[in-house]
């Protein structure tokens, strides 16, 4: 199979928990209605993006609702979902986690946010996610009939070495539930989508929450496809929708083949 239809769902998310559940629903019925075979919600979707709301919405993975709704929503409608990121506790300890699950329902993949966004911008965006999360410890991918897929969360794009090491390891494709914000979003959301793309000759998706101006945090919006030429395929702006775009993952041996830099790639010096 190499044509594989995606939705980036861009939720308006609220404090309350379960109607944002309800949304997420909402979208994933929509995106398949659609057509859409792989389904990406944004970063924390269940939870305002703020420090001080973690604890109070984080769950157990798997045990806990947004984990089996996430499951029963992917087994109705037969698509990959990548569940955005949730808090998840895990004992005494928090972490930004995102699930995937396969068509049947079942967990495929589970990836916690590696780099944690601690910036300090004058002027502009301060946030410190280490003060209640911790790291994630791996690179992820997941299996599909697509191909190998690359999974990571927001602050990770910045990390040139993590994409590399997933589209090394076979991703042509790498999704990465994300939530930038109006310092960093304008200047930096797009080039690091399309700089990672041509990077590494992959497609990257990029599934933001919609743009709430009353929040703590407001992000950027702008959920995106880029292909592994470096074209944004297509692109939402901040306001709350459903992004379905049909990519071809030949055109990831067409781009390298063209332009043989995966190839030519000198391990031996760097
Ligand atoms: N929210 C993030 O993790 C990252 C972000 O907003 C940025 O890198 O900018």
């Amino acid at each position: 199979m190499t044509t594989l239809k995606i939705a980036l769902c861009q939720m308006l998310i609220t404090a309350d928990k379960q109607a944002n559940l309800k949304q997420a629903a909402g979208k994933i019925q929509e995106a398949a209605s659609g057509g859409a075979q792989l389904v990406v919600l944004p970063e924390m979707f269940n939870c305002p993006y703020d420090i001080h709301c973690f604890q109070d919405y984080a769950e157990e993975i798997p045990s806990g609702e947004t984990t089996n709704l996430l499951g029963k929503l992917a087994r109705t409608h037969g698509l990959f979902l990548v569940g955005g990121s949730i808090p998840e506790l895990s004992g005494e300890l928090l972490y930004n986690t995102s699930v995937v699950f396969n068509p049947q329902g079942e967990i495929i993949a589970r990836h916690r946010k590696v780099h944690l966004f601690d910036v300090r911008v004058k002027n502009g965006i301060e946030f410190t996610e280490s003060l209640v999360l911790s790291p994630g410890n791996t690179a992820t991918l997941f299996d599909t009939p697509w191909g190998k897929i690359g999974l990571e969360i927001c602050y990770d794009i910045r990390f040139p070495e993590l994409t590399r090491k997933v589209a090394k390891d076979g991703a042509r494709l790498v999704v990465v539930p994300a939530a930038f914000n109006l310092t960093t979003g304008p200047l930096h959301w797009e080039l690091l989508f399309r700089s990672r793309a041509l990077d590494n000759q992959v497609f990257m998706l990029g599934a933001s929450p919609a743009r709430d101006p009353q929040s703590s945090y407001v992000a950027y919006g702008h959920s995106l496809v880029v292909n592994p030429w470096g074209q944004v395929l297509s692109q939402l702006d901040e306001k709350p929708g459903i992004l379905l775009v049909e990519i071809d993952l030949t055109q990831v041996e067409e781009v390298r083949e063209a332009l043989p830099v995966w190839k030519q790639r000198r391990e031996d010096i760097y």
